[in-house]
């Protein structure tokens, strides 16, 4: 829900672009961390969800970490004044110049992600002198019930390790003087608004730390990743994640011996719902078969829709809510036939300018758009 003060300064200004409430972000951010430190628990940002500076700048002013994802995020997250000591950097492939800046700026910690780049860490920091801290990321092959798409931790995923390789990794390890096991890290998907799931995950990690524990190594911080989900479904009534419930599972099935940490990495439920797309209708082309809704947004701004049948409510701003609706296809200017927002949307009556809301477009929609057919970068705009 917009004040008319929002409709109409949104009327003002060229669209499409995203809009932040910095407000909403900033009481979300309250509620992570007020339910966090009831336990005690360590927030580390997730920074792919979102790397717009005054985002950014909110959250490290909250005090939490930051978990990236190449060598730039792990830059950027020390110019933007995360604690190099609360900077962690996991990915598949990370490349030996990422790894050698993460090296020079002393990060917290590397999660691991094969054998392979356990060596190469090793190579790289016995080269400067150094000794890496790692947490191997530890493939779980739980389920997180969320779309196919965002799953990352079963065994057809190409994130982390597979437990059957485990013996490898600690054999590995014995070998690699410049290397310090301090953790295990998970993370099985994103999107879950399925609890149990986590559940299960705390399960496996409790395994996996016995198992490291049996080994002589010592546990010192348990990761369990990101993936809270948000409601996609009511941005006005639900615009803050449960984050209470989601720490409490955590609390009450996993196991934390006195002096191990228990670190999150949070992108979605942090910055998800602070945010809108705010696109014009160009055209409304009305054909045999369907209307269309042309907007001047697509897939160049926000990609989830055509990329993971991401469900996003959407709302003409114009024109009165209550008015009898019609059924539209709304669809962005891109070259694309996968260029649909959604199909078959129930919207009052549209037409030529009016203003349309793409709603919870804060986490992956600026950070995942595009240039495509030369379109122009999109802009954000920002209530304090
Ligand atoms: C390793 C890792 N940590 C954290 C996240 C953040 O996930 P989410 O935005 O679902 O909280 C991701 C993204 O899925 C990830 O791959
Ligand atoms: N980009 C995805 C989430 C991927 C999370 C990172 N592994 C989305 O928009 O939902």
């Amino acid at each position: 829900m917009f004040s008319n003060d929002t409709i109409q300064r949104f009327k003002q200004t060229e669209t499409p672009f995203y809009y932040y409430d910095l407000g909403l972000l900033r009481n979300t951010l309250t509620a992570c961390r007020d339910a966090a430190d009831v336990y005690g628990y360590q927030v580390h940002y997730a920074m792919k969800a979102n790397f717009n500076p005054k985002v950014l700048q909110a959250i490290q002013s909250f005090g939490f970490g930051a978990d990236c994802v190449s060598g730039n995020e792990v830059k950027s997250a020390v110019e933007y004044g995360f604690g190099k000591d609360k900077v962690v950097f996991a990915g598949v492939g990370k490349s030996d110049r990422e790894i050698n800046a993460a090296l020079d700026l002393d990060i917290f910690c590397f999660n691991v992600e094969s054998v392979q780049e356990l060596l190469v860490i090793n190579d790289l920091a016995g080269a400067k002198g150094k000794k890496a801290k790692l947490a191997i990321r530890i493939n779980p092959n739980v389920d997180a019930h969320t779309h196919h798409y965002i799953t990352t931790g079963l065994d057809e995923n190409k994130f982390g390790v597979n437990m059957w390789q485990l013996p490898d990794v600690v054999d590995t390890l014995k070998n690699c003087q410049n290397l310090e096991l301090i953790g295990i890290h998970f993370h099985i998907g994103s999107q879950i608004t399925d609890l149990e799931a986590f559940k299960s995950l705390c399960v496996r990690v409790n395994e996996m730390s016995v198992w490291f524990e049996e080994r002589g190594f010592n546990i010192k911080v348990l990761n369990v990743g990101g993936g809270l989900g948000v409601n996609y479904y009511k941005p006005d009534t639900d615009n803050i994640a449960d984050f209470n419930a989601y720490f409490k599972v955590f609390n009450d099935f996993l196991t934390v011996k006195p002096g191990q940490e228990v670190h999150f990495e949070l992108g979605r439920a942090l910055v998800a719902q602070c945010a809108s797309l705010i696109a014009s209708v160009l055209y409304v082309k009305n054909g045999l078969k369907k209307n269309f809704l042309v907007l001047d947004a697509g897939m160049t701004e926000l990609i989830r829709p055509m990329l993971y049948q991401a469900y996003h409510q959407i709302e003409n701003l114009t024109q009165d809510a209550k008015a009898e609706p019609v059924k539209y296809d709304v669809v962005g200017p891109i070259c694309e036939s996968t260029d649909c927002f959604r199909k078959d949307v129930e919207l009052p009556e549209s037409f030529r300018g009016d203003l349309i809301a793409v709603r919870t477009a804060g986490a992956y929609g600026e950070v995942m758009a595009s240039h495509y057919n030369l379109r122009d970068q999109v802009q954000s705009v920002y209530s304090e």
